[in-house]
């Protein structure tokens, strides 16, 4: 008999395919984000479960006493409960690598667009704005190629928009980081910094660390004070990074220009969030891995990790907090 599971988000043919080829599988049919009473039901007899960014908690492993694994098609995992996944030795799967040039590729975008006013200035021209009145200096942005960008987290992504904007756009690169890596500085100059150095000389402030108890509101009021009030900050991470409302004092008091942001502590992001009134804010929902490419790469990433967590095998991207149960 095969393990069932229950896959928890749209997925490709392909990727069901290969999922029905080694599990009885049960699929979430419904539009957008599976509810969360939903999926406590769903994975009472399962064996394994696909989800993007569900919240893990303890009290949905009360209710899944088969369950082995749970493979989330993205890389951050801050969604997992990991104390409780491994209290309920449960192994939970990410899908890092497939991912990271088209999210260091987002991260330039968002740069460029907030820099350069892109999305302010393209509906200036659509809604018929632009005229012979127009003063050309009304129009302009900052520069990027030869700034400063610093970066907080130099892990797997950090590193490609860290090429990135060294060769790409000849700018000098500082980076904050847990463990600092000497060889980026000798192969590439990129240097490392002490935070409050990095945002003291940045232009631009990249934040991709993973959200954790350390980087819950990294950026907040006494960050955004130690910014240039030139300087930029883009969050491709995760929302809660940036304490939110300090984001918003800092833009109106004009302590930092402006914000790119792919990421909010509320998501979907509310309406009546102040940043979204704000021209010099530019905001995306949430897309840093968003290409037809790169999500079905994570797809098929998540679904082999699923396969091999029922039939007995080892997943290839368990996250390193609960290594440990592949040794029990
Ligand atoms: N916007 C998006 O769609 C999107 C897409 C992919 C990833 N992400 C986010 O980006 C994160 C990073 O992804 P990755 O694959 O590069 O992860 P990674 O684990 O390879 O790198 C993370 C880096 O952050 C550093 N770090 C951790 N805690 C830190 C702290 N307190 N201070 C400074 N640095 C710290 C680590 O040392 C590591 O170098 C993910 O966890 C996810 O939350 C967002
Ligand atoms: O962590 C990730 O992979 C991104 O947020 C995309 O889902």
């Amino acid at each position: 008999m095969k393990p069932k599971v229950y896959i928890a988000r749209p997925i490709s043919k392909q990727v069901e395919e290969y999922i029905g080829e080694h599990c009885d599988y049960k699929k979430w049919q419904g539009e957008g984000a599976i509810p969360l009473d939903v999926l406590m039901e769903e994975v009472k007899n399962v064996e394994g479960v696909l989800v993007q960014h569900a919240p893990i908690t303890n009290e949905l492993l009360d209710q899944a006493p088969h369950l082995k694994i749970v493979s989330n098609s993205a890389v951050g995992y801050d969604s997992f409960d990991l104390a409780a996944m491994k209290q309920h030795r449960v192994l939970g799967t990410h899908t890092p690598f497939v991912l990271d040039e088209t999210v260091a590729d987002l991260a330039m975008s968002l740069m460029l667009a907030t820099a350069r006013r892109v999305p302010e200035l393209n509906n200036f021209v659509k809604q018929g704005k632009w005229n012979t009145q127009t003063k050309s200096q009304e129009l302009f942005g900052i520069d990027v190629h030869h700034t400063t960008m610093g970066i907080i987290g130099m892990g797997r992504i950090g590193e490609k928009i860290a090429r990135r904007a060294r060769f790409g756009f000849e700018m000098d690169v500082l980076y904050n980081s847990r463990t600092p890596k000497p060889e980026l500085e000798e192969t590439y100059g990129i240097v490392y910094s002490e935070l409050e150095a990095l945002l003291k000389k940045s232009d631009f402030v990249v934040l991709i660390v993973p959200l954790t108890p350390e980087t819950h509101h990294l950026m907040g009021e006494k960050q955004f004070a130690q910014m240039k009030n030139t300087a930029i900050l883009i969050n491709c991470a995760r929302g809660a990074v940036v304490d939110e409302s300090a984001l918003v004092r800092a833009l109106e008091t004009g302590e930092i220009r402006g914000a790119g942001l792919d990421v909010f502590e509320q998501e979907p992001v509310l309406t009546d969030n102040p940043l979204l009134q704000m021209e010099q804010v530019v905001a995306l929902p949430h897309i840093g891995s968003a290409t037809e490419q790169t999500r079905a790469a994570m797809l098929m990433k998540a679904a082999e990790n699923l396969v091999a967590g029922v039939t007995g095998g080892v997943p290839e991207n368990v996250v390193k907090e609960l290594q440990e149960l592949l040794e029990e």
